[in-house]
């Protein structure tokens, strides 16, 4: 069977969900570009089998599009849709972070012979564009469906179906629902890591050493702040309710603490800290195959330089695969660390052991 796929947007989310599909048995994949180069960049990276400037020649004979583009353009591309003459029985799907604007949006344009199932695959990265795609980004993630009551089972079934292909778990969520949940884990995140970028920013501008001395705690809490602008931009706006009343209790968290501070009490502090620590600890253990799980280790190096080759080299030999590698603390008096990030727990294992074996202080 001969099954072709749009996607309109080929960037982080498009082009890793486009890299799961390309390949498989009868498929073949169609990315859509709105500008010449990016065309070009689709067909180069390899991440689909051709690539077009022309909507409707992307979405001709489509079994499935996928609309990956910030939120705020579906509305438009819903539009443009609904005047092209799509296959029977297509399925426009979207991966949007939100899901209840879009479905109501996706409801007042009547697409003939296509049904409309709103999706968010719960992966992603601060990374943008198609260069960030990978195959194995929604690995054991999950993935969130939206159909309304309009969308035969039939329907539903194709496309789950189809994206067993991403390794992800399917899950079924009401639009309103999705967004108040969503909101709270992800997109007051995101705010959270960009305001508190912002305010040590500013304290830097009188004294660096605020960026010098900025350690783990600090990049662990705002890795998400280096998310792209345009994106995250649309995904707020459009859940911009959901977050007013998410901001609202924020900062009664916020008056909580500074409470606590003022009336100097210590066992209410000790308690916000536990609770958070037993909820946390509840949490999904980190997904493997998403691109911002990387397995750490760290390192003393004294002579920056030349201890990156000869680790590098060393690991290499052995065939360790380094995902990334990275000096954080480099003073000429004190001796810096480096951390050493792998894709695989079992690599950064090997590398720990054979680092240990080679006489260098590690530790994970
Ligand atoms: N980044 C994440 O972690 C994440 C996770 C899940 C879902 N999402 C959602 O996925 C969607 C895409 O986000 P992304 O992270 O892949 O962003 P991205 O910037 O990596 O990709 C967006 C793609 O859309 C293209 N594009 C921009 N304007 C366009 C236009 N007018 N017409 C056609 N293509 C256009 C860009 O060139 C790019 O290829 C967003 O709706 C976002 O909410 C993001
Ligand atoms: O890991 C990240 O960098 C993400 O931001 C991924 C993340 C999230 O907040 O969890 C971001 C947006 C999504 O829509 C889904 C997932």
């Amino acid at each position: 069977m001969k099954l072709k796929i749009a996607m309109i947007g080929v960037g982080l989310i498009g082009g890793s969900l486009a890299l799961c599909f390309k390949g498989k048995p009868g498929v073949t994949v169609m990315g859509y570009a709105h500008l010449p180069e990016l065309k070009d960049k689709y067909i180069a990276s390899g991440v689909v089998d051709d690539a077009t400037l022309s909507l409707e020649e992307a979405v001709q004979d489509a079994d499935f599009i996928f609309l990956c583009v910030p939120v705020g353009l579906l509305e438009s591309y819903f539009g443009q849709l609904a005047k092209l003459p799509l296959k029977k029985g297509c399925i426009i799907t979207d991966v949007g972070s939100t899901k209840a604007s879009i479905a109501a949006c996706a409801e007042h344009v009547r697409m003939s012979d296509a049904y409309f199932i709103g999706g968010h695959p719960m992966a992603g990265s601060e990374r943008a564009g198609v260069d960030a795609a990978s195959s194995v980004l929604f690995e054991n993630a999950y993935y969130v469906l939206t159909p309304s009551e309009q969308v035969p089972e039939e329907a539903y079934d194709r496309l789950s179906d189809l994206l067993a292909y991403t390794r992800a778990q399917i899950v079924r969520v009401e639009p309103l629902l999705h967004d108040d949940i969503v909101g709270a884990i992800s997109h007051l995140p995101h705010v959270i890591a960009v305001a508190l970028v912002n305010q040590v920013r500013e304290y830097n501008e009188s004294n660096p050493l605020y960026k010098m001395l900025a350690a783990g705690g600090f990049r662990d809490i705002t890795r998400i702040a280096s998310s792209d602008a345009i994106v995250w931009r649309d995904i707020l706006l459009s859940n911009r309710e959901v977050l007013l009343g998410l901001l609202k209790d924020w900062n009664g968290q916020m008056t909580a603490f500074t409470e606590m501070l003022e009336q100097q009490n210590g066992e209410g502090i000790e308690e916000a800290f536990r609770q958070a620590r037993e909820f946390r600890s509840v949490l999904p253990e980190r997904r493997k195959g998403m691109i911002s799980s990387l397995f750490d280790l760290y390192t003393d190096v004294q002579d920056a330089p030349g201890m990156i080759g000869k680790i590098a080299t060393e690991l290499g030999a052995n065939d360790i695969n380094l995902s990334n590698m990275e000096i954080i603390e480099n003073r000429v008096d004190v001796p810096g660390i480096m951390r050493l990030s792998f894709r695989q727990e079992e690599e950064m294992e090997r590398a720990k052991t054979l680092l240990d074996s080679l006489g260098y202080q590690v530790w994970v």
